[in-house]
């Protein structure tokens, strides 16, 4: 039997490049970028939740669970995942930005199974050439690693993974499906790839 999955999609940031808008929220296309992160989710998870610190009823409208981070004060995505794990009863936790809309259609499969493969508690993506660091699938029992790790004043995610087994999934073969959108040139750039 396959095994039960969540996702949360983080929309808990500032948005400071995207001029404080809610990265989440902007239209990208016609929809909200979020729209397109949930297209590409909504098959290939059990439940999608969304983590987001402003603007709930807004995100509230597509029906899924939204939450803000348990810890106040923009600590960084760390905030949002731990927030996450605390929420899910599945056996893996996927766990996506809400600025990443071109996402695989068969991301929560690779990163199983490089998890799988490589015994590991963490699955992180990679387009080939870099690791993508809020694009991964992990084990919900780490949810006490990550909280002792805030709680000791630590934020950065890189230095979290490292106390951990990761396996890398690489996503070579899709270079574009991790373009980030964290800037308005950005989405515009995106934009007309799409309409094209
Ligand atoms: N829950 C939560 N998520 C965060 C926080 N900071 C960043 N994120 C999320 O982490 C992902 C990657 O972060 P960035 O692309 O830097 O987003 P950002 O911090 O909103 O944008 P900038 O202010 O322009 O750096 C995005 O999905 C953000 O929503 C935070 O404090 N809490
Ligand atoms: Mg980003």
């Amino acid at each position: 039997m396959a095994p039960q999955i969540d996702a949360v999609i983080l929309a808990g940031g500032m948005a400071r490049r995207m001029g404080g808008n809610d990265k989440g929220l902007v239209d990208l296309n016609g929809q909200a970028m979020i729209c397109h992160t949930i297209d590409k989710l909504s098959k290939q998870v059990d439940r999608i939740m969304i983590n987001a610190n402003r603007n709930q009823a807004e995100y509230e409208q597509w029906g899924y669970s939204v939450f803000s981070d348990q810890q106040s004060g923009y600590l960084g995505p760390l905030a949002g995942m731990v927030t996450a794990l605390k929420q899910t009863q599945a056996e893996y936790l996927l766990v996506v930005p809400c600025d990443c809309p071109m996402l695989p259609e068969d991301l929560v499969q690779r990163l199983l199974t490089a998890l799988i493969a490589q015994n590991a508690d963490i699955a992180v993506a990679s387009d080939g050439e870099r690791e993508q660091p809020v694009v991964l699938l992990l084990k919900p029992y780490l949810v006490t690693s990550m909280q002792a790790f805030l709680d000791a004043g630590e934020r950065k995610i890189d230095f979290w993974y490292r106390q951990h087994t990761v396996a890398v999934a690489s996503f070579a073969d899709q270079p574009n499906a991790f373009v980030n959108v964290n800037t308005p040139e950005q989405k515009q750039q995106l934009a007309q790839h799409i309409a094209k």
